[in-house]
């Protein structure tokens, strides 16, 4: 979060979109990617809250107080214990939603980086207050902490609050997201996932969650065997046969893709090498997203 402050009383945000897990990092890594939602949000003299919607999302998502933005807003005054006065909010979004390039989360850190401007510094929650919160309101600490901070992330929740720790991705990392046409439900793909692992594949993965870390920041020719993940993706493969398919022709063709998020989009980890032109990506749009090193962005 870096505030510019200047005179008025709207704030302007800019957040970027995120691919969590990276594969082996299930709930816990995140990556932010240059695609980008921008929100305005004003604090008005009365009347009620105003919802403005362009782009991703416009016909479809809630114009009142059910809008996400608007609920991450409020949730913050209520946290901060000030009276929220009525508010216009307009949303300027690319972002894809229900794809797996955590939209969501966005929008939720969007709300409330938005309306900690508007308190100002006295009275908005400090930045570690602000990911705890963003976290719980949206419940995807890894999407949440990468929009928030930019770049790559690591989070964990300890006694009850969550943490994360910002690494700078190693420059010849080049993602690719294949944007899936299809859409799928976070929570209906989480549903597939099993309450028990087995011990080795909890072990397998583990070696790789550390190891992924290690090839995206100092050593991308490792990004293939650190992508490899045995915790969710073999679990939610039948929800996206097509995303399947895409990640194992990639795999196979030497390149590190996992699903990105709970999928359906697949996020490939290149170093800026051509792409085989047989890949199966009919379904998918293929975008070359350079990472994300701003994070949130906000304009008083
Ligand atoms: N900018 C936004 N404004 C309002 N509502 C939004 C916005 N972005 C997402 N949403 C809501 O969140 C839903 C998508 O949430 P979901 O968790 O299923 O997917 P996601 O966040 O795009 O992907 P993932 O969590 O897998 O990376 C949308 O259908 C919409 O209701
Ligand atoms: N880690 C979460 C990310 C959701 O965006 C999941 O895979 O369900």
């Amino acid at each position: 979060m870096r505030p510019e402050r200047a005179a008025g009383a709207t704030a302007q945000v800019r957040v970027p979109a995120t691919s969590a897990n990276l594969g082996p990092g299930f709930d816990s890594l995140g990556l932010a990617l240059a695609v980008h939602d921008h929100v305005r949000l004003t604090e008005l003299d009365g009347g009620p809250s105003v919802v403005d919607v362009q782009g991703e999302g416009a016909g479809r998502v809630p114009r009142d107080e059910r809008h996400l933005v608007l609920r991450a807003a409020c949730a913050t005054y209520e946290l901060a214990g000030v009276d929220r006065p009525p508010l216009h909010l307009a949303c300027d979004n690319t972002i894809p939603h229900s794809r797996g390039l955590g939209s969501s989360a966005s929008a939720a850190v969007a709300g409330i980086v938005a309306a900690c401007a508007l308190l100002g510094p006295g009275k908005a929650p400090d930045e570690a207050a602000v990911l705890d919160l963003a976290a719980r309101f949206d419940g995807h600490a890894d999407n949440v902490a990468a929009c928030l901070l930019g770049g790559l992330v690591v989070t964990w929740c300890t006694e009850g609050s969550y943490r994360a720790a910002h690494l700078e991705p190693d420059p010849a990392v080049v993602p690719v997201v294949f944007v899936s046409e299809h859409s799928s439900s976070t929570e209906a793909t989480r549903g597939l996932l099993p309450d028990r692992v087995p011990h080795g594949d909890a072990a397998f993965t583990a070696s790789r969650a550390a190891l992924v870390v290690h090839a995206l920041t100092r050593a991308p020719g490792l990004l293939l065997p650190a992508t490899e993940d045995r915790l969710h993706q073999p679990y939610r493969r039948p929800a996206y046969p097509a995303t399947g398919r895409l990640v194992d022709a990639l795999r196979e063709a030497g390149i590190a893709a996992v699903v990105s998020g709970a999928g359906p989009t697949v996020l490939a980890l290149t170093t800026g090498d051509p792409l085989p032109d047989d890949l199966p990506t009919s379904g998918f749009e293929t975008l070359q997203v350079p990472i994300d090193t701003d994070g949130a962005v906000v304009t008083v």
